[in-house]
């Protein structure tokens, strides 16, 4: 394998099993623009940005779809400038407003949908500015160009109604697993250094990213950690269950660090965190044993006790905002990778796929979860990560849309 050098509770039963051409839940003007004319009559969708929105409980993603050659579909506009205007808006500059980013790095060139080469922008803002997200789509027109978004996600249903009323758009909602999993495949598919592994991730000098081919990945677990946790096992493109969850995830990590150290934002949280020592604030296997419980093969260094030794006066006045940071980071960290090692075993599948946003910037933890899987399982387990871990359900739902 070469280097990688890229840039950048109760199971559920579900399944994709929809057949091809099925729309789910979608009112009668939105299926007309699902077969290139929109609810006038007027104008072929290819003349209107394509967008995918993922509206999820902390962020919402935003994939929009730029296609190469405007030239035959523009013609066909009446509103050709304000659509040149959006374009040109979303796709020269990489920071929208105080809180929306373009993840420059993450851009798919040449890709095709339904047929038709573009490049895929990924954009995200805080889900809590919504109402600001609205306002400006108003200002810049596309209440007037848009009449349908595909969304996934809690927030697709959550502010149906104010896309509505805001900016006069339908949405074309689809579920955020079957969305998740089509976009994972095709992002895949898509991109040869999309998927990759940490070697050696307990040695820091010696760790580094390993290209993995994902081409046969049936069955595998998927671990999306975002706001909460969803753990789904993956049989094949079409058949999948969620097996699993837990409500200690990404949201968790940031709510209590901002509680912790005062810190505000996810990356002020994953500097501090980068800077301090979790063994100040952890109790050890060690400081239990004096070294290592040999019989059930627990190593002295092993967390036995999460935040255990925040209960002595003495040593609270000594830890430091890093240090609270850093064991929050750990404690979230080696539960989601104990859950997945679980789910993993329980389902006798032994590669473990995590994404979502708390992944995002975040070293750390996927070396943790990469050592955790290893050690655990005794080497028969394997972490693997994803260069465009939040960004799946966004590119999915904008796949449905646009299917045949
Ligand atoms: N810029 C950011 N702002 C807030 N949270 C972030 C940011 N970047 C990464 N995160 C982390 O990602 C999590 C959200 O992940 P995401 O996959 O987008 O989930 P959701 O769909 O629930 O919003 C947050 O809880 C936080 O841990
Ligand atoms: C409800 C959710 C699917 C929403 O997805 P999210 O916005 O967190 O990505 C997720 O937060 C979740 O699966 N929570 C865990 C619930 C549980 O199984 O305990």
């Amino acid at each position: 394998m070469a280097p990688h050098s890229c840039k950048g509770s109760e199971p559920v039963d579900s399944s994709m099993s929809e057949k091809k051409g099925d729309k789910p839940d979608l009112p009668k003007e939105v299926a007309a623009d699902m077969n290139g004319i929109d609810s006038n009559g007027l104008i072929d969708n290819l003349s209107m940005p394509w967008f995918g929105m993922d509206i999820g409980g902390t962020l919402c993603k935003l994939v929009y779809f730029e296609p190469k050659d405007l030239s035959g579909c523009e013609s066909l506009a009446s509103e050709v400038e304000t659509l040149r205007n959006i374009r040109r808006y979303l796709t020269k500059n990489s920071a929208y407003g105080k809180t929306g980013h373009r993840d420059i790095h993450l851009q798919m060139d040449n890709v095709k949908i339904k047929g038709i080469s573009g490049t895929l922008h990924f954009i995200r803002f805080p889900t809590s500015e919504m109402k600001n997200f609205l306002a400006l789509a108003k200002y810049k027109g596309m209440a007037k160009l848009v009449t349908t978004v595909c969304a996934t996600g809690g927030g697709a249903y959550k502010f149906e109604e104010d896309f509505g009323k805001e900016v006069n758009m339908k949405l074309a909602k689809f579920d955020e697993f079957d969305s998740l999993l089509k976009g994972l495949q095709y992002i895949d598919k898509n991109n040869p250094s999309e998927c990759y592994y940490w070697a050696n991730p307990t040695e820091p000098s010696k760790c580094f990213k390993v290209n993995h081919d994902f081409s046969h990945p049936y069955p595998f677990l998927i671990v999306n950690i975002g706001s909460g946790v969803s753990v789904l096992a993956v049989y094949s493109a079409t058949n999948y269950r969620r097996v699993s969850g837990t409500s200690i995830g990404g949201g968790t990590f940031l709510g209590l660090c901002c509680l912790l150290t005062g810190c505000n934002t996810f990356e002020e949280a994953i500097e501090l965190a980068a800077e301090g020592d979790n063994t100040h604030v952890d109790k050890l296997v060690k400081d239990i044993y004096g070294g290592d419980y040999q019989r059930f093969g627990l190593p002295g260094d092993l967390v036995a006790s999460s935040f255990g030794q925040m209960n002595s006066r003495e040593k609270r006045s000594k830890v430091s905002r890093q240090d609270l940071a850093r064991a929050t980071l750990v404690t979230i960290t080696n539960n989601i990778g104990s859950i997945a090692r679980m789910c993993a075993t329980q389902e006798k599948i032994d590669r473990v796929v995590f994404i979502g946003n708390f992944l995002r910037v975040n070293p750390i933890a996927m070396k943790l979860l990469a050592y955790a899987m290893d050690y655990w399982s005794k080497g028969t387990m394997k972490a693997l990560f994803l260069e465009h871990e939040g960004y799946f359900g966004a590119v999915g739902c904008l796949l449905q849309f646009h299917e045949e």
